[in-house]
């Protein structure tokens, strides 16, 4: 009989965890961050680091994609204990989906309550600028409706659910207040409210299908972040997500523009330093 394709193990997940445990000192992170492309600077907001590479820790693999830093800090944001993940995994690395997802697993049995993703996206709404701020309040995972779901395989009912429900993923009272931190920033300007779509990558979305995400209803597209999302949600986390919107999605024939990741980290570089302050006043108010 064949056996399921490989999936996560139990003990693995645990092993992990407990390696981070014999080195995160004191640090009892109720909350997890994950930075995304260009965003690593959110890791400089931790106070009295520790940090740790995801190339010693059991069971991780490496994070190949410039502007994400391959490494696990622990320490505190404004007075909060916190496990920020400089650096995410991508299906497009070659990586399965659990393997992507397996952070977050990791990070619920260090005592994670909430997390905060952040990613680096195209704006595919024609009302969104470069540099603006979405906050992600659904998302369209094409990879996880075609199969490339990071819960396929054994269920291990230790973490959730067979069949976890997904249509309350990005919490209501986090993105409220998120949205609050902002306004109390003056960023209102620069915040939005949308749907982000996953697609698998590596290559940027041809014309037609930024016109298909749009008419899906799709606000800003990128590579990441579902996955966690369904990771963390099967095994009870509470999310909020925030997009930085990096480039403009090119959704006319006749424009001479293009996409490149070297825009994308120039954006994120340009919007660091609003961004880190976000993060860091919401974190303060959780
Ligand atoms: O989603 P993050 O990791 O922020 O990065 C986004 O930017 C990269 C493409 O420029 C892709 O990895 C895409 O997913
Ligand atoms: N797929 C995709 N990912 C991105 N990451 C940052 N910008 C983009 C984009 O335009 N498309």
């Amino acid at each position: 009989m064949a056996s399921p394709a490989e999936t996560y193990s139990t003990e693995k997940v645990h092993e992990s965890a407990n390696f981070l445990k014999s080195k995160m000192g004191s640090v009892k992170p109720k909350i997890g961050v994950i930075c995304g492309s260009g965003l690593s600077g959110l890791g400089e907001l931790v106070e009295n680091k520790i940090i740790i590479k995801y190339t010693d820790i059991p069971s991780f693999v490496e994070s190949t994609v410039p502007g994400h830093k391959g490494q696990m800090l622990f320490g505190q944001i404004n007075g909060k204990d916190v496990v920020c993940m400089q650096g995410r995994f991508h299906p497009y690395e070659g990586y399965p989906a659990w393997v992507v997802g397996f952070p977050l697993r990791v990070m619920k049995l260090l005592g994670v309550d909430t997390v905060l993703a952040t990613n680096a996206a195209g704006g595919i709404n024609p009302d969104f600028k470069v540099g603006d701020f979405m906050v992600i309040k659904d998302h369209i995972s094409f990879p996880g409706l075609s199969g490339f779901n990071p819960l396929r395989g054994h269920n291990d009912e230790s973490f959730g659910p067979r069949f976890p429900a997904m249509n309350d993923s990005y919490d209501k009272k986090l993105r409220t207040l998120f949205k609050q931190c902002a306004s109390e920033l003056g960023l209102d300007n620069i915040m939005r409210e949308g749907v982000y779509c996953n697609v698998a990558g590596p290559s940027y979305e041809t014309i037609a299908e930024l016109r298909l995400l749009l008419k899906l209803g799709g606000d800003a597209v990128g590579m990441s972040t579902a996955q966690e999302v369904v990771t963390a949600r099967h095994c009870g986390l509470k999310v909020v997500a925030c997009s930085l919107i990096t480039n403009e999605c090119i959704l006319e024939y006749d424009s001479n523009k293009t996409v490149c990741h070297e825009e994308v980290l120039e954006t994120s570089k340009q919007r660091a330093q609003k961004m880190e302050s976000l993060v860091s006043k919401f974190i303060g108010k959780l």
